[in-house]
């Protein structure tokens, strides 16, 4: 729908947005910091060029719609580039995507071939070669004049000073971008942790030279200085770009020691060419492969797509696996791949009409660290976590983030109330990066680790000894260690209760009527009566923020999970008062069938550290009954294969605590069945011998048929090793749609690949059955 806004509206929309893009370029060009998250800045960028649309005469010749980068002088000399650096202009979907390339097909006037790639978060580099030698390395700058990185780029091994072979063209311009892998990237913010150390540790040492009494907070000043010296990198991009531009020559010592470490990171793979009159290839794609015979680094990842089906099947391709790649990467470039188009289409003040980037959705963003508040865990772990603003990342919401202890919050430097990047990829957990320090005001303040577990006042102490970890020792009755037990019971790996999840688990151990929750450890679990869960109310919580609702009185809401109302057939026919809801009557017929579930199950839910499935199946099949485990010696229970040592010790250690022994004697009163029906007794594997005798299979993906659970408990009774990584010892693969990494590297490793339907035939009949 055309937007009705008028030019008055639109022209102070304008330049608000103005002002902070201008501003987000200065310290991303300029100082190698993002103010705000990229997707943020492509939005603000979006907006303006539809303002611009509408109302044409906002759009002066210095906007940023009409700019490539930054001009901004940064110290280092400049040189003009014989063709202008453009920018690429961005579509965030396929539907954008396809009406692009609609658009550029009729203006071609002909079919048109799409070289697909990926786009590298680095920074451009152009590079003039006269007659085969490298004169000048440059960035973009403004896209007419870049700073001159030569001496810098020179350090990099895959910049050659001489090109390959002869009859190089009298001058070329190459371009390409600057980034550091992945890996690399990991390495050098481990350097940068050991420069800080150093760093300290020097300054201590000088210190301690000049006879000075070192105080507290001496080592705190000298720690922070370290820390600013040498800070984390927030990402790949940034650091590069700092990395490419540093003025080496000005350092010394260990500056000049993690700046040279920092070069030596940097990568390079080249996506252009500017100022080369007559290239003797006709395409873009043979563009590269010339470049590749000079001795230019290109990137594999590159296609010729003769079809826009086949363009959005790059796009989706890479959508799944950006994280297989070596570097950052966030979207994809298509191009034309005829030469000649590219002059016929030519180009807009900021971007080349012949090619377009796809933007995948943001990884990272910028969001507002609320509060960092401990939590503690089943195991009484006390660990510090971020609350922050929700903030919409890599497709979900995110408001909350582990900082795993205090030690990490002081090396990522935030403080409670400043603005942090916030990274997550694909599904892998929310990580709260570091924080945006230009974006302070004063008002933040220091996080201080609680000395008592915020949730039963039992002095904190360290997991072992000499441990940063803490621990609250209260484990029998710190309510919150009872209800991480309680929801682990009904985890899917446990007794996979539906109606016993992470709300339910807190009502039974938190409610705020009674007083007395009715669960005071999980001893009483299996003997929950519907007369002691029917009064349970617990406060209701903003789905947002997670804070208690309160009502327009000021007065915070509560809900009764386990009751309702009864009906008016029901008051007609004589009942009273509230009735059990069918929460209620779930709960309790679930834990019910619980009580006789598989023996394996139940060892998983008493919660003995290091007894996970694996372990629980293998005690299960050897020993039959609870009984047998507890009279078996310490050699006995090591000897089963899954087992060993560290569980045959934390075993006793776990039988020795009496509250323990309350547990297992409380829910065999209540009905739990602690012993496998008809089990023979100790040692008698049950599914010797079967069709996956020592065969190693690993499923991936989702494979009809079979829940994940599911698909690997077929391994385990057919005889197989269920595993959850592939290696060479790995028999075969089974993969379904949503197999990732452990497909490609199945691939890789040239093992047999089978999908849902052989999958099957493999677990029910052996592997002789799949031909
Ligand atoms: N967060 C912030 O504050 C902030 C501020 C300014 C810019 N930015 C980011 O930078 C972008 C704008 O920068 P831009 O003008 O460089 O645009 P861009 O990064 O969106 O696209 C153009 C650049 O992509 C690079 N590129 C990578 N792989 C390529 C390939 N295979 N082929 C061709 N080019 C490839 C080239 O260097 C080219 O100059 C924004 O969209 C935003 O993501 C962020």
């Amino acid at each position: 729908m055309p937007e009705n806004i008028s030019l008055e509206d639109a022209r102070v929309e304008a330049e608000e947005l103005t002002t902070r893009i201008l501003e987000a370029k200065d310290a991303y060009y300029g100082r190698d910091t993002s103010l705000v998250d990229d997707f943020t800045y492509d939005g603000w960028m979006h907006r303006l060029e539809e303002l611009e649309r509408l109302h044409p005469e906002l759009q002066g010749q210095d906007s940023p719609t009409q700019m490539v980068g930054a001009a901004e002088a940064t110290g280092l000399a400049t040189i003009e580039h014989a063709e202008r650096m453009l920018s690429l202009d961005n579509v965030f979907s396929l539907e954008e995507l396809t009406e692009w390339a609609a658009k550029t097909r009729a203006s071609a006037g002909r079919d048109v071939d799409w070289l697909t790639e990926l786009k590298i978060d680095g920074l451009a580099i152009n590079l003039r070669y006269e007659n085969g030698r490298l004169t000048s390395a440059a960035t973009r700058g403004d896209g007419r004049v870049g700073e001159i990185v030569t001496e810098n780029a020179l350090r990099l091994p895959e910049i050659p000073l001489q090109l390959d072979g002869t009859g190089h063209p009298p001058i070329v311009e190459v371009r390409g971008e600057v980034f550091i892998p992945v890996a690399a990237f990991e390495r050098l913010n481990a350097a940068q942790a050991e420069f800080r150390e150093r760093a300290y540790a020097d300054a201590l040492d000088r210190w301690e030279k000049r006879g000075g009494v070192k105080k507290p907070f001496e080592e705190e000043k000298a720690r922070s200085a370290a820390a600013r010296r040498f800070p984390s990198f927030a990402n790949p991009r940034n650091a590069a770009s700092g990395g490419l531009r540093q003025q080496i020559e000005k350092k010394n010592g260990l500056e000049l020691e993690a700046g040279m470490l920092r070069i030596e990171s940097l990568a390079l793979y080249v996506h252009g060419i500017g100022a080369w009159e007559n290239p003797p290839v006709a395409a873009q794609s043979q563009v590269y492969e010339k470049l590749a015979e000079w001795g230019l680094p290109t990137s594999p990842h590159t296609k010729v797509c003769t079809s826009i089906d086949e363009v959005a099947a790059f796009v989706e391709y890479y959508g799944e696996h950006r994280h297989d790649i070596e570097h950052e990467l966030d979207g994809i470039v298509v191009k034309v791949d005829e030469l000649s188009l590219h002059d016929e289409l030519g180009a807009t003040s900021r971007a080349p009409r012949w090619a377009i980037a796809y933007k995948y959705p943001p990884e990272e963003v910028q969001t507002k660290l609320l509060d960092i508040v401990v939590s503690v865990g089943r195991t009484g772990r006390a660990t510090p976590f971020a609350v922050m603003a929700p903030a919409q990342v890599a497709g979900s919401v995110v408001r909350q983030a582990t900082l795993h202890n205090k030690d990490v919050v002081k090396a990522k430097g935030v403080l409670i109330g400043d603005t942090v990047v916030l990274r997550k990829a694909g599904d892998v957990i929310p990580e709260v990066l570091g924080p945006v320090v230009e974006r302070r005001d004063g008002t933040e303040r220091e996080f201080v680790m609680p000395e008592v577990c915020p949730e039963c006042g039992t002095p904190l102490r360290p997991m072992k000894e000499g441990d940063i970890d803490l621990r609250c020792p209260n484990a029998r009755s710190c309510p919150a260690q009872v209800r991480g037990r309680v929801e682990h019971i009904g985890s899917r790996g446990a007794l996979d209760i539906e109606a016993l999840g992470e709300v339910t688990a807190a009502a039974l151990t938190q409610p705020t009527t009674p007083a007395d929750p009715p669960l005071e450890t999980e001893a009483g679990l299996f003997a929950l009566t519907l007369e002691e869960i029917v009064p349970i109310e617990v406060v209701v919580r903003d789905a947002e923020t997670g804070l208690p609702k309160e009502d327009d009185d000021g007065v915070v809401k509560t809900r009764a999970p386990f009751r309702r109302n009864p009906t008016a057939a029901e008051k007609k026919s004589g009942l009273e008062g509230p009735q059990p809801s069918s929460q209620a009557l779930t709960l309790l017929a679930e834990l019910e069938k619980a009580k006789t579930k598989d023996l394996w199950r139940l060892l998983v839910s008493l919660n003995i550290r290091h007894v996970g499935p694996v372990a629980a199946r293998a005690l299960a099949q050897w020993f039959g009954s609870l009984d047998a485990i507890r009279r078996a010696s310490r050699d006995e229970l090591a000897a089963v294969e899954g087992v060993g040592g560290i569980i045959a010790d934390s075993l006793l250690a776990w039988f020795e605590v009496d509250w323990h022994q309350e547990i297992v004697s409380r829910w065999e009163a209540a009905g739990v069945q602690w012993a496998t029906p008809g089990h023979p007794g100790p040692g008698a594997a049950v599914v010797e011998g079967g069709v996956l005798d020592g065969l190693t299979v690993v499923a991936t993906g989702s494979l009809e048929g079979y829940t994940r659970d599911g698909a690997q408990e077929a391994i385990i009774q057919a005889g197989g090793k269920a595993a959850s990584s592939v290696s060479k010892k790995t028999d075969f693969v089974a993969a379904g749609p949503g197999a990732g990494s452990k497909l490609a590297k199945a691939e890789e490793l040239g093992i047999r690949i089978l999908d849902a339907a052989q999958f099957h035939i493999l677990v029910t009949e052996g592997p002789d059955a799949l031909g």
